[in-house]
């Protein structure tokens, strides 16, 4: 796991754009894996930039949600496939139908996980995964208690993630549905790439855990100390509770160009 400590999130958002723009000018037919949230909405408006300015085409890419809350009516504006078109798929020239998520509607919620993993099984797979974490360690929606192995299923919000997630309901707690369709710990894992991006003091101890704690489901993003290639990019503020600190930072100032992200 690759730690980046920088100083803001323009920052931040500036390396990742740079590893979706430099996949998708080696590989343009490329599957992307898209996150909701505040973290990676400056990351969406440096891709909207490039994108404008002409520097990278997502025409023939393909992008999969991580999640989606149950229940939410189509033209829900938190419905996540409704927040991914607001932030990124309407903003560049992704193919009608290229951005998918999971169905929080279906009449069959399992087998609507179901076909959502085969779909992107089908599309050979996400190459490059953007993630954030909750406060409690949850990365998409698999809260605390996740199985590690998990695929795309049925879960139950936290109390503590309704509640953070109630600034975008009008900080109406009971607005936030009570359950999610979120691609498991399992699915997540097989992304070629994940790069983590976590902002602010709320996200330190979270980040810590991850990075730095046990591998458990208790904090379930803790996982992706088993990954091949994890990026975490964290603020100064983010990155506080890390005990490397020192050693992530000389790492990266001491990185050789040819390595990349
Ligand atoms: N399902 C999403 C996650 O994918 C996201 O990582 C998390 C953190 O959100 P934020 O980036 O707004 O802090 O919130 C939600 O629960």
């Amino acid at each position: 796991m690759e730690v980046i400590i920088r100083p803001d999130a323009e920052d931040i958002a500036r390396i990742v754009a740079d590893a979706f723009t430099g996949l998708l000018t080696r590989k343009p037919d490329a599957v992307l894996g898209l996150a909701t949230g505040s973290s990676p909405l400056k990351v969406y408006d440096e891709l909207a930039r490039r994108h404008d300015a002409g520097e990278v085409s997502f025409a023939r890419a393909r992008a999969f949600a991580l999640d989606e809350y149950v229940g939410l009516t189509p033209d829900h504006p938190q419905r996540y496939a409704n927040v991914l078109q607001t932030e990124i798929a309407g903003r560049v020239d992704f193919a009608p139908g290229a951005v998918q998520a999971p169905d929080g509607l279906a009449d069959d919620l399992p087998a609507a996980c179901a076909q959502y993993e085969a779909a992107i099984a089908s599309a050979g797979g996400v190459d490059l995964q953007i993630l954030g974490i909750g406060t409690d360690g949850h990365i998409a929606f698999n809260e605390p208690g996740s199985s590690l192995a998990s695929r795309t299923r049925l879960k139950t919000l936290t109390a503590q993630t309704r509640i953070d997630n109630a600034r975008f309901f009008d900080d109406n707690v009971d607005a936030v549905p009570r359950h999610c369709l979120t691609q498991g710990l399992g699915t997540i894992m097989e992304a070629r790439h994940v790069v983590l991006v976590a902002t602010g003091s709320a996200k330190a101890e979270a980040v810590h855990r991850m990075v730095e704690g046990a591998v458990s489901a208790m904090w379930p993003g803790s996982i992706l100390q088993f990954h091949r290639h994890a990026t975490v990019l964290v603020d100064e503020a983010a990155a506080s509770r890390l005990q490397l600190s020192s050693y992530y930072r000389a790492a990266y100032e001491g990185k050789p160009d040819w390595q990349g992200l």
